[in-house]
């Protein structure tokens, strides 16, 4: 609804008309929104009769009129004795002068049964693709990914969603992704540029899941909670043949051995990868 200076419809006491946008969320052939020109003292009534009216709509049938705000996306039902007009006054300036659905301010046309609750229609696709969208910015749906970094946010948890979203993740080059604080791995048999030591140094001191998942984030929580609670960390490394459990205790080892200083100097590394094969090194115990 846009406020104007009265040119043609029902003029109010003090001469001015008011251009009312009504929305119908009725069914996917009814036109998307009418405007209706009315006076401040138009009741929800008189304004459901004039958009009934101008959408071609049954008039034997039950409306309700529902102001929508942005804020909190509420939908108040009006009493038919409620002054629409004095709704919008009310409403931030700009959404007094122009309200498209898309800003949040406007008014619903509902049908309503007989028992005095409200019909509700099954909503085109686009249109509840849009209502999601508004709720996830305002916070009230997780935001739309296509791929979480950790399972447990999945918003359907089943072994389909996980596969793809394992999927979705791996052909971005993601082959890590989080179920709590475990880690999965998903073999690229390829060579990826996140082992070099500028990675251990970002994950270095994070909290786990602060950062994109990651093998060095393992070994940095592990290497922190030995330090802090001064108690052996193991890291339990499992997974099929050749799913690359040797590259990741590598990978680990090369952290672990950077983050105590020793690494490239001391030739540690060297040493505890050169022990690998014969100990079969999946577990580890840090004293
Ligand atoms: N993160 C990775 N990046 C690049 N290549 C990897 C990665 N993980 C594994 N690979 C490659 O995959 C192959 C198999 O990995 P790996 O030997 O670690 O598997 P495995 O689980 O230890 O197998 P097995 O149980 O048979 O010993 C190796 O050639 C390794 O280089």
């Amino acid at each position: 609804m846009s406020v104007k200076d009265g040119e043609g419809g029902a003029p109010s006491q003090d001469g001015r008309a008011y251009d009312l946008q009504v929305y119908p969320r009725l069914s996917a052939d009814c036109p998307s929104c009418c405007t209706l020109k009315v006076p401040k003292e138009a009741t929800a009534a008189s304004v459901i009769q004039d958009a009934a009216l101008a959408l071609g709509l049954d008039p034997q049938r039950l409306y309700v009129l529902a102001e929508v705000k942005e804020c909190g996306g509420e939908e108040w039902v009006l009493e038919s004795g409620d002054l629409p007009v004095q709704r919008v006054l009310l409403w931030p300036r700009k959404a007094q002068e122009q309200h498209p659905q898309s800003e949040g301010f406007y008014f619903l046309l509902q049908e309503r049964n007989r028992d005095g609750t409200i019909h509700y229609v099954h909503l085109p696709a686009l249109w509840k693709e849009q209502e999601a969208q508004k709720l996830a910015a305002r916070g009230f749906l997780p935001p739309r990914h296509d791929d979480f970094d950790d399972l447990c946010n999945l918003p359907a948890l089943n072994e389909s969603s996980i596969l793809d979203n394992l999927r979705n993740r791996f052909h971005k080059k993601k082959i890590y992704t989080y179920a709590g604080s475990i880690l999965i791995a998903i073999n690229p048999f390829k060579f990826l540029s996140i082992y070099n030591p500028k990675y251990v140094k970002m994950y270095e001191n994070h909290q786990l899941g602060k950062l994109e998942p990651h093998i060095f984030a393992i070994a940095d929580v592990a290497y922190y909670a030995m330090l802090r609670k001064r108690v052996n960390q193991c890291i339990v490394i499992s997974g099929e043949s050749g799913s690359g459990k040797t590259q990741s205790t590598n990978f680990l080892i090369h952290c672990l051995t950077a983050l105590s200083q020793k690494g490239y100097a001391s030739g540690v590394e060297r040493t505890i990868l050169g022990a690998g094969p014969v100990l079969e090194v999946r577990l580890f115990v840090f004293v």
